[in-house]
C-alpha cells in the first residue's frame, strides 16, 4: 500500500481559473500543504475551498520575493508552476492542473493519484533493462526469466508521470483535427522509462522528488513577452531527463490517472505553441545528444552545464534560446538561494 508522507509532500497548483475543482480532492488533498500560485491578474481575488492548507503567491509576490531574478518565471502561461517547487521545502512534490479531477479505475473505484505517485517514488525504477511485466515492484509482478539479477535493485526513482481520462494532452494541431478524442483506455500499468529515451512530460499529473532532481525541474521562461508557450513541461522533461539518466535516477510513466475535463483553444494553442513545432526538430536532437561531463554530480551541476550547452547549440536556432539558456541560470541562482542548507530562505507570502 502506498506510504502518505503528509509531512513530505507539497502540492503545487497553477492557476488562472478557479480551485473549485479542490472540492472533488477533498478527501486525498486535504491531509496536504498546498501551494498555489495565481497566474495573471493579481488584484484577482481567488477563493481556497475551506479546509485547505495552503499558502498562495500573485505575480506581485513573486516579484517582491525574487526581486530581479523574478524575470525566470514565467508569466501567463502554466509554467509559472515552478515558482512552487522552488519556495517548497518539502521532499516530494505533486502537481496538478485546475481542470483535474478524480479519476476512477475500471472497478469504478476513485483513484488516489498522490498515493500512487507516492508508491512509484518511494519504489525503485529499472532504467537499464526492460522488464515486460512492466513494474516489477507492484504487488503481483515481478522481475521475468531472464532479468539480470545484478540490476535488480533497481535505482531511485526522481520521477512519476501520470495520465489522464478524457481531454488528452495534444498538441493544437491534433486538437484542431481531433476535437472530439477522448481517451477512454485505461492501461492498467507503470512502466520505467528506459535510459536514453527521451519523452514528452506533461507537468497535468506529475510528481517528483525534490531532493532529487527539483533543480532542473525548471519551466523555462514562456507566455507573456516570449515567442513560445506551452513547452514548460516539455523543456523541463527533456532536462530532468537527461539528468536522471547522467545521475542514475528513473523515471516512471503509467499509473496513476486522473480525469482532465476542459479542452483548451487550440487556435489560442497554437499561436503560442507554434514556433515549437518548428523548434522541437532542433530541441530533441540537441537533448538526445547532450554528454553531462562526469564532473557533475548533482542537479544543479548538471543544470548549469545543461544550459550551457543549450546556449551554444540552441542560440543559433533562435536568440530565445540565448535568454532561455540565461533564465536556466537565473534559476539555479534563485535554487541555491532558497535551497542552500545554511540560508533556507523563508519564502511565505
Ligand atoms: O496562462 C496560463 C494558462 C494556464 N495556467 C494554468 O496551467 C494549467 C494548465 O492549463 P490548461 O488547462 O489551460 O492547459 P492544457 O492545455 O489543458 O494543459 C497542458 O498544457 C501544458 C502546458 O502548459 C500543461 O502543463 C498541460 O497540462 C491550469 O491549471 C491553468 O489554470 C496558468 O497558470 N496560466
Ligand atoms: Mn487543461
Amino acid at each position: 500500500m502506498a506510504p502518505t508522507l503528509n509531512g513530505e509532500v507539497d502540492i503545487v497548483i497553477p492557476t488562472i481559473r478557479s480551485l473549485n475543482f479542490l472540492e472533488n480532492w477533498r478527501p486525498f488533498f486535504e491531509p496536504y500543504h498546498l501551494i498555489i500560485i495565481q497566474d495573471g491578474d493579481p488584484t484577482k481575488e481567488i477563493k481556497v475551498p475551506e479546509g485547505f492548507d495552503y499558502e498562495l503567491y500573485n505575480r506581485n509576490d513573486i516579484n517582491r520575493i525574487l526581486g530581479p531574478k523574478a524575470n525566470c518565471i514565467s508569466f501567463k502561461d502554466g509554467a509559472c508552476r515552478c515558482f512552487g517547487f522552488l519556495v517548497s521545502k518539502k521532499k516530494f512534490i505533486y502537481t496538478i492542473d485546475d481542470d483535474c479531477f478524480v479519476a476512477k479505475d475500471p472497478s469504478g473505484k476513485e483513484i488516489d493519484a498522490l498515493a500512487k505517485h507516492l508508491e512509484n517514488l518511494t519504489k525503485p525504477s529499472t532504467p537499464y533493462y526492460f522488464n515486460t511485466l512492466y513494474d516489477p515492484y507492484r504487488e503481483g509482478a515481478d522481475f521475468v526469466r531472464g532479468y539480470p539479477f545484478s540490476l535488480r535493485a533497481g535505482v531511485p526513482t526522481a520521477v512519476s508521470h501520470g495520465l489522464w481520462l478524457n481531454i488528452p494532452d495534444y498538441d493544437a494541431p491534433t486538437q484542431l483535427v481531433k476535437p472530439l478524442d477522448r481517451n477512454t483506455r485505461y492501461v492498467d500499468a507503470v512502466l520505467t522509462i528506459p535510459k536514453g529515451t527521451l519523452y514528452p512530460m506533461c507537468a497535468m499529473n506529475l510528481a517528483f522528488n525534490r531532493e532529487l532532481i527539483g533543480a532542473a525541474m525548471y519551466f523555462g521562461i514562456m507566455g507573456d513577452g516570449q515567442p513560445l508557450g506551452r513547452y514548460d513541461d516539455m523543456w523541463a522533461g527533456w532536462c530532468t531527463k537527461v539528468v536522471c539518466d547522467h545521475l542514475g535516477y528513473g523515471v516512471k510513466t503509467g499509473l496513476p490517472y486522473l480525469w482532465h475535463s476542459k479542452a483548451s483553444n487550440p487556435f489560442v494553442n497554437l499561436k503560442k505553441e507554434y514556433n515549437g513545432l518548428f523548434w522541437q526538430e532542433e530541441m530533441i536532437p540537441f537533448f538526445q545528444s547532450v554528454i553531462l561531463p562526469k564532473k557533475c554530480t548533482n542537479a544543479q551541476e548538471c543544470y548549469l552545464e545543461l544550459a550551457k550547452q543549450a546556449k551554444e547549440k540552441l542560440g543559433p536556432v533562435d536568440p530565445y534560446f540565448n535568454n532561455l539558456a540565461d533564465a536556466m541560470v537565473t534559476w539555479i541562482e534563485a535554487w541555491e538561494e532558497f535551497n542552500a542548507p545554511a540560508n533556507v530562505k523563508n519564502g511565505s507570502a
